[in-house]
């Protein structure tokens, strides 16, 4: 991220670079960007990713929405879409995120008391991970993972290793052309991480038929998860479902707890920002009352919150496309078919005249009604991707993060580390703090309860 913005200083918003094998041409403005958008065809592809595809190549396994190109990616986008996007569906998945949200903050009070010294809560993104992990399991399986438990499961903790594993070894294999992949010495190593996704995956599929068939034969509803109505759609066959679930948690973990890592490490150094947030959340759910999606849709400074974190940290910093059959004409070049462009979104998303004041953190930027905000070209910044293409958990992420968020600000006052540490981001396939973020969070009930009794 830091070599894209480095680049497009010296070499304005459009410069060719290599990566390993590849040929790569940059795009560095928000107009360019916008040009290459809408250029794209009918099925769009990032890259056509052969390290994932060779793996899936390898054991037969079924390509999902992250892998798949062509009317074949379309087919599975077409039946996967309505129940992860539909707003009608997404805001029914409420429910089953806040009793993870109720879990998550239990296990803050128990982090805080057991290793924080009644504060504390160290490592944050790690436990971020942990709920992110859970709430996207318990929205597709409808299955709880037991990782808000106080010991996580083993089989949990070699999947959230495997997945950290696989991106890693990932930015090592494409460096090499793919006739030596089967001759290096960490492929054994990629390949069996990625055996471990799909057996986690699998057995949670696995798990939801056998219940499915015992409710079926005790003739019992059996309406349920996003997996229950897959299998009982048939639109898919078990391997085509299992590829796209094991895409879907590999897609949906990092990038949601990463982003409530910074956005709660931004709230602690901007007390201003978090009080006008607190206010926000009691005023729509006073009291003991925990929200609901139309709550969350009363809460504008909220979303903003989340939308300038995803500004300043984008998860995804660069995307990708290709251009498969056409050419494409971008700034003053035609570019050839099969051209990789990598849309560099963290550069422009520091672009000062898109943004004003880049470096700082202004969720206010995001507000309806701002002057401001005409001025904002509308591919400044867009943290979930575009078109049809765009990210398939988007609806399920933000409510994720809405939920947690709130009701997080609403118990606790987040405050900075006392050791004062900074947090840099550094890109590993995904943007990601460089070091542990610990934070203070401080209980507002229990400050109430005793500014009450001094009284
Ligand atoms: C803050 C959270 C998230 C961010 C910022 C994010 C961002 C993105 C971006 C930038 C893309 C590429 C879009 C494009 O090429 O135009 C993408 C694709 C995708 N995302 Fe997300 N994502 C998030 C959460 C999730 C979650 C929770 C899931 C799963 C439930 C998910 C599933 C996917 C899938 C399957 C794709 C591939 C779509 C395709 O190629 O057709 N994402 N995401």
């Amino acid at each position: 991220s830091i070599y894209q913005t480095f680049s497009y200083k010296i070499y304005g918003p459009l410069w060719k670079s290599t990566y390993g094998p590849l040929v790569v041409v940059n795009v560095a403005s928000a107009e360019l960007i916008e040009q290459v958008l809408r250029q794209e065809g009918k099925y769009p592809v990032r890259t056509d990713m052969p390290h994932w595809r060779s793996y899936r190549e390898l054991r037969n396994q079924a390509h999902g929405p992250l892998t798949e190109m062509g009317a074949k990616w379309q087919r599975i986008r077409s039946i996967l879409n309505p129940r992860m996007l539909k707003p009608k569906h997404v805001s029914s998945y409420a429910n089953t995120i806040n009793a993870v949200v109720t879990d998550f903050i239990q296990r803050v009070t128990w982090l805080r008391e057991s290793s924080g010294q009644g504060v504390l809560v160290n490592d944050l993104t790690g436990e971020l991970y942990k709920f992110a992990f859970e709430g996207i399991c318990s929205v597709l399986f409808e299955s709880r993972m037991g990782c808000m438990e106080e010991e996580v499961p083993e089989e949990t903790q070699k999947f959230i290793i495997s997945v950290g594993e696989m991106f890693h070894l990932s930015q090592i294999v494409v460096l090499f052309p793919q006739s030596m992949w089967p001759r290096l010495p960490f492929w054994k190593k990629f390949v069996a991480t990625w055996d471990h996704l799909f057996k986690v995956a699998e057995d949670l599929v696995l798990k939801k038929m056998e219940e499915i068939h015992r409710n079926v034969q005790l003739d019992r509803n059996v309406e349920g998860a996003y997996l229950t109505h897959l299998l009982l759609s048939d639109q898919m066959t078990v391997t085509e479902i299992l590829g796209s679930m094991t895409e879907l948690l590999l897609a949906g973990v990092d990038t949601t707890s990463n982003t409530i890592s910074w956005s709660l490490y931004n709230l602690a150094k901007e007390p201003e920002i978090q009080e006008q947030l607190y206010q926000e959340v009691i005023g729509v759910c006073p009291g003991h009352k925990v929200p609901n999606s139309s709550d969350i849709a009363q809460m504008p400074y909220l979303k903003a919150v989340i939308r300038e974190t995803l500004r300043l940290y984008p998860v995804v910093p660069g995307n990708a496309r290709v251009t498969v059959d056409n050419e494409i004409v971008v700034g003053d070049h035609l570019f050839p078919k099969k051209t990789l462009f990598h849309l560099c979104h963290y550069a422009v998303s520091y672009d000062e005249n898109t943004f004003p004041d880049p470096h700082a953190f202004q969720p206010q930027r995001w507000l309806r009604g701002l002057e401001d905000k005409s001025k904002q070209h509308p591919f400044g910044s867009v943290p979930f991707g575009f078109g049809v293409r765009a990210c398939l958990g988007r609806r399920v992420a933000e409510l994720e993060m809405y939920l947690l968020l709130s009701r997080l600000i609403k118990q606790y006052e987040v405050r900075p580390d006392p050791a004062g540490t900074t947090v840099k981001p550094i890109t590993r396939t995904l943007l990601c703090p460089a070091t542990p973020i610990n934070l203070q969070f401080l209980d507002r009930r229990a400050d109430q309860a005793t500014a009450g009794a001094s009284l």
